[in-house]
């Protein structure tokens, strides 16, 4: 029987606080170990209602559904064409590289908006009509087309209200997030447990809609998995997932070259840190690698969201955290650190510029 992931209750950190209740030391317990030992935990007591996470799933299923002439109608465009930013948009199945081989799932990607001032988020995206004459007009208003990942993102204009939900939903996202980062200060035993806080105050977010239609089985064959194994790159993951069994795979990290499945549970999250925590805290907490696998016959649908440090966060390790380590006997290499936006883009440049192995 593969092992299970730790269950953290965050409710208590939930209302900011000056003094830390027994409730409080409970979270943090559980969190410590949860990210020393395997870095993934299901988080519940997040306060979003299920209604929410259900029509969250919902909207995005019926997006899916709709034929490839209307989903492409959003497209990610390559840098230089349209209102392309080589990022942001609606990626066909495969389109998407892990490790060599495409991922067999369709997405939307989102980014945090870094237009508002300029008034692109604002323009009404219906791109049947208008909206594009309006777009193209207030864009060409600029000195040239985005560069990576600097675009606006494309939102559905069916579901119609897809686009007003989503948004609310991320807000509910980042205080939830702010809160997982809060305790993880405290798990961690930061001198400052506000550390993380801090630098994802106006986190530069992501956001993918997934949907993953059944793996074909020569594929698999080849290699070829859903979503190839990968770590994630910023701060910390919350995965909504709907009740499809055995798809979303976790590296054991006990030593045993197994996967735990992360299979969902009613009301939970499934979380996980990434790449940035990992440097942060000079590889005392790691970045688990995961996969998605999914050969069941149904259509799989799931939302993560990355909550990531700020754009110019200077991610370099914590000296409080190397402390630690060299005091447990561990060899610390010299870091100077990475800002998260050249961290990024290096891993977006790589999803859909790098070179394939097989499965093309
Ligand atoms: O769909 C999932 O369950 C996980 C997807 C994932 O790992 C990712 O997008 O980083
Ligand atoms: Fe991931």
């Amino acid at each position: 029987m593969p092992a299970s992931l730790p269950i953290v209750d965050i409710s208590p950190f939930l209302e900011s606080t000056q003094t830390l209740t027994a409730a409080h030391q409970e979270t943090i317990s559980i969190l410590r170990g949860a990210l020393l030992n395997q870095g993934f935990f299901y988080l519940l007591g997040h306060g979003i209602p299920t209604s929410k996470t259900q029509q969250i799933l919902s909207l995005a299923r019926t997006f899916f559904q709709h034929d490839a002439e209307e989903k492409t109608l959003i497209k990610r465009q390559d840098l230089g064409i349209g209102l392309g930013d080589g990022a942001r948009g609606y990626q066909i199945v495969g389109e998407n590289i892990t490790q060599g081989f495409h991922d067999w799932h369709e997405a939307i990607d989102l980014y945090r908006p870094i237009h508002e001032k300029e008034g692109l988020e604002a323009a009404e995206l219906d791109l049947n009509a208008n909206g594009v004459a309006a777009l193209k007009e207030a864009i060409s208003s600029r000195s040239g087309p985005f560069p990576l990942l600097e675009g606006i993102n494309l939102w559905p204009s069916d579901p119609p209200n897809f686009k007003k939900i989503y948004e609310d939903y991320i807000e509910q996202l980042l205080h939830v997030g702010t809160a997982v980062l809060r305790a993880m200060g405290y798990a961690l035993e930061l001198k400052d447990p506000e550390t993380f806080v801090k630098h994802t105050r106006e986190s530069f977010w992501v956001m993918r809609v997934i949907g993953y239609p059944p793996l074909d089985p020569s594929v698999a064959t080849q290699g070829g998995v859903s979503c190839g194994e990968h770590s994630d790159y910023g701060c910390l993951t919350l995965l909504l997932q709907d009740e499809t069994k055995n798809a979303l795979m976790v590296r054991d990290r006990s030593g045993k070259e197994e996967w735990i499945p992360a299979n969902p549970i009613d009301g939970a999250y499934v979380v996980n840190v990434g790449d940035m925590v990992e440097r942060w805290t000079g590889g005392l907490v790691k970045s688990t690698k995961h996969r998605v696998v999914h050969t069941g016959g149904n259509y799989r649908v799931s939302v993560p969201f990355f909550m990531e440090p700020d754009k110019d966060c200077l991610v370099k390790p914590l000296e409080e955290c190397i402390a630690r380590l060299k005091k447990d006997g561990k060899q610390v290499d010299d870091d100077p650190g990475i800002v998260y936006w050249d961290h990024l883009v290096g891993k977006v440049g790589g999803n859909f510029y790098g070179s394939t192995k097989a499965n093309s």
